[in-house]
């Protein structure tokens, strides 16, 4: 789901379509990268080992990272050729057509310029990357949070099947502010379960002082753990507890938006998530629609509160066992 909502942000297709074999083959490369990605490299403690790269994760990382740009570009060029054979640059429609028909300078004393093709494929790329697996790994650990916590997950369902007046009617966008419960269990998973634990690695640019009992020298490389904060027991009333109603209840709510330092999933400052608009939108509509149309059971008879809830870490904390829920379509009372 993830990655086709991506591909039609970025280039309006499917490309986890069975007609769509590079969209498969460019879904594995992607996924390779980020496997490699989250896996310890000596080199990162002895940079002498960098050029060695002793365990070939450099060499691995480049080989998928070519092949998905491959593929990407090819996306890129047959969308170019269609633009200039349409001559189509007013009709902007997605994200790709947006990095096409950018145009930098003034236009009077400056020539315009234009991104490169390298520099639409990078940005093609993060976008793919940096969206699938937090958007999916939070998505299964929303479900797993509400299967472990039967309770919350029979609230969340009575509230959202009263909602609505009509089965057919479907769960959107301007539905949200009159569901607050719903954004409050998507908030309780991303304080638990912060895709990205560390956010991702930053760099001081100069030497810094932290309440004068800290100095971080200019170049040291920085890891937010966010995970930690998110479990503070001085923050957080039974911190390691599924309650999404303290974002309900609590006089003073935190928010992800980047301002409240107790709960920063998606980072804070000029390089946060960019698509965090987006993220607060999609992962509540995925969650909601599943749990209003579908019960849901687990396999081989397993109970919600015997699941293991175990973590794995990567460059995203996943499951340590994947969730295998099963659903059972919901037809009413
Ligand atoms: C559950 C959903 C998501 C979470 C929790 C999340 C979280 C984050 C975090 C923590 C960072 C690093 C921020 C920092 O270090 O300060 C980040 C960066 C980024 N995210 Fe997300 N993200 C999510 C979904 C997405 C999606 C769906 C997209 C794209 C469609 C996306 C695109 C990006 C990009 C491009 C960056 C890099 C920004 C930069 O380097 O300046 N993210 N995200």
């Amino acid at each position: 789901m993830a990655f086709n909502l991506i591909g039609n942000l970025m280039f309006s297709r499917d490309l986890l379509d069975p007609d769509s074999k590079r969209g498969s083959e460019f879904l594995y490369h992607t996924g390779k990268v980020m496997e490699f990605a989250g896996k310890p490299n000596v080199a990162d403690f002895f940079p002498l080992l960098r050029f060695i790269d002793p365990q070939g994760i450099r060499r691995k990382t480049q080989f998928h990272v070519e092949r998905a740009f491959e593929i990407a570009g090819e996306f890129i060029k047959e969308r170019a050729e269609v633009r200039e054979r349409e001559r189509s640059d007013e009709k902007t429609k997605d994200y790709l057509d947006v990095l096409l028909g950018f145009r930098g300078g003034d236009g009077v004393d400056e020539e315009p310029t234009r991104f490169s093709a390298r520099d639409i494929n990078v940005t093609v790329f993060e976008m793919f990357t940096a969206g699938t697996d937090t958007t999916t790994s939070t998505l299964e650990w929303a479900l797993a949070e509400l299967l472990h916590n039967p309770r919350t997950l029979t609230k969340l369902q009575n509230l959202l099947r009263t909602y609505f007046k009509s089965p057919n009617q479907k769960l959107k966008e301007e539905d949200l502010p009159n569901l607050p419960y719903l954004s409050a269990v998507i908030m309780e998973t991303l304080r638990l379960h912060p895709p990205l634990p560390f956010l991702v690695p930053h760099k001081a640019m100069s030497t810094c002082h932290i309440f004068d009992k800290y100095t971080i020298p200019k170049e040291t490389q920085v890891l937010v753990n966010v995970w930690a904060i998110g479990r503070d027991p001085a923050t957080w009333v039974d911190p390691n507890m599924f309650k999404p109603e303290r974002f309900i209840t609590d006089p003073n709510p935190r928010d992800f938006k980047g301002q409240d330092y107790e709960f920063l999933p998606f980072g804070s400052g000029r390089r946060m998530c960019p698509a965090l608009p987006l993220a607060s939108r999609v992962l509540p509509l995925a969650i909601g629609s599943m749990v209003r149309s579908f019960d849901w059971a687990l396999a081989d008879g397993l109970k919600g509160e015997e699941m293991d809830m175990g973590e794995k870490i990567g460059i995203t904390l996943k499951k340590a066992v994947p969730l295998e829920a099963i659903p059972i379509p919901y037809r009413g009372d």
